[in-house]
């Protein structure tokens, strides 16, 4: 009997490709093997809707539990991928087990990168990637007096506007000189940083924490580089994440920066894959952000795109990957939508005014992405464009008259 495909990572990725092969018709086993114990989620809403109290865990389920058995997908929850058996085609799991494989796909994710101080061990100091952070933290939050959140980033700020929201102090701690300089420009950052502000949340940038200090075994507050000492019994983390690669180096692949595939997806063992937050994949929309033309992605798009894509290619219809990048935040009373891939030193025009607006970026005079706040028309031409790669100049893009959704609609 055919051992079918193993996938390592039960997250968004991994499920999606589960539920595509069967969608295309692939008859032989599937098993699916995570570490957490839940069944497959949604990450989205833990740090907006589930940490606010307005859905429960049920909620987040990405399938009913019958779809498992149903489609005749083995979900092993709880157990770790830690080793692969290239040779022999097995993967080892934390339980002492291995599993045969034809197929084996890395899913395996990304990690939050730690906080390397002093006392970031203590209690009341968290983190939020997945089911049983969110409730940790909704725990802490429920009597938190004082928060200290480090990072501008999605995490940080989502966080922020949600306990901002409840009545509590929250300062907001970045490295950068302005929030999300990782994925936006300096016009939408500006924006978010007066809507936080608005919102009561205050902020240090350009600011280093050197310690969480304690009291009683607990964080009671961030001791800053500055000299200063912010009072928190709340502590947020969210300083970006690490993929877990570790699984796929130390089985001999390629995985400097992420597990490295190439368009299709696939490792240099024919018999491996990997898809969603773990790989680094080359794509058109990367041209002239990154040396080599590769990137990671860690949106919930890229994670359903690529389990798509890679299902497509098991299931006898391969096609390299070139799904247009698209993520969305929501930061209290603002949605961000972001459409493409943009870099610090792409230039930045901006359409529409006050708390509705988009900033359309270019970089070698091509548009690369459209970051847009209600806005929602033209986050969906922004789609249309990049898809079908339409020229729009610097000049048409800040001109209100010019039609923009007629460029779009506009056949090639
Ligand atoms: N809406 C969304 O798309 C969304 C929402 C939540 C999380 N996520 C994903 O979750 C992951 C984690 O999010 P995140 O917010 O942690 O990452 P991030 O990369 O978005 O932001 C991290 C921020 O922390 C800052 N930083 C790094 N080291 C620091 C330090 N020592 N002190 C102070 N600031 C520091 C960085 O400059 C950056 O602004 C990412 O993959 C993110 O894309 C996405």
């Amino acid at each position: 009997m055919s051992a079918g495909v193993v996938v390592a990572g039960a997250g968004q990725a991994g499920f999606q490709l589960a539920a595509s092969l069967r969608e295309g018709g692939f008859r032989d086993p599937i098993t699916l093997v995570g570490d957490e114990a839940a069944l497959p989620y949604q990450r989205p809403p833990l740090s907006k809707a589930y940490l606010a109290g307005k859905t429960d865990q049920e909620g987040l389920f990405l399938r009913p539990p019958g779809f498992f058995a149903e489609h005749a997908v083995a979900h092993r929850p709880g157990l770790r991928a830690v080793a692969i058996d290239r040779d022999a085609r097995r993967l080892q799991l934390s339980d002492g087990t291995d599993l045969p494989y034809d197929h084996l796909v890395l899913a395996t994710g990304a990690r939050n990168r730690p906080l390397p101080v002093p006392g970031a061990e203590l209690a009341g100091v968290r983190q939020l990637r997945g089911l049983a952070d969110a409730d940790a933290l909704k725990e802490s939050l429920a009597t938190a007096r004082a928060i200290v959140v480090v990072g501008a980033g999605f995490i940080g700020l989502e966080f922020a506007a949600v306990a901002a929201a409840r009545g509590l102090p929250v300062t907001v701690i970045e490295a950068a000189e302005r929030p999300m300089a990782r994925a936006v420009s300096s016009e939408m950052g500006a924006f978010f940083r007066r809507a936080h502000a608005a919102m009561g949340v205050r902020f240090a940038f350009g600011a280093g924490v050197t310690a969480i200090v304690g009291r009683d075994g607990r964080a009671a507050g961030v001791a800053l580089a500055d000299g200063r000492e912010l009072a928190a019994d709340l502590i947020l983390v969210g300083i970006g994440v690490l993929p877990n690669r570790e699984l796929a180096a130390e089985a001999g692949l390629p995985a400097e920066d992420g597990v490295r595939v190439d368009a299709f997806l696939a490792t240099p063992d024919p018999a491996i894959s990997a898809i969603g937050d773990c790989a680094r994949f080359p794509i058109p929309f990367a041209r002239g952000l990154t040396p080599d033309g590769t990137v990671r992605i860690e949106s919930v798009q890229n994670a359903i795109d690529q389990g798509r894509c890679l299902a497509a290619r098991l299931t006898g219809k391969p096609a390299s990957y070139g799904a247009l990048p698209w993520f969305w935040s929501d930061q209290g009373p603002h949605k961000l939508q972001i459409a493409g891939l943009s870099g610090p030193g792409d230039a930045s025009v901006v359409r529409g005014t006050g708390d509705a607006f988009s900033v359309f970026r270019f970089r070698d005079g091509h548009l690369s992405a459209v970051e847009s706040v209600a806005r929602a028309g033209d986050h969906m031409i922004a789609r249309r464009l990049l898809t079908a790669g339409t020229p729009l100049t610097p000049d048409q893009a800040a001109d209100p008259d010019f039609d923009l959704k007629g460029l779009a609609l506009r056949r090639p």
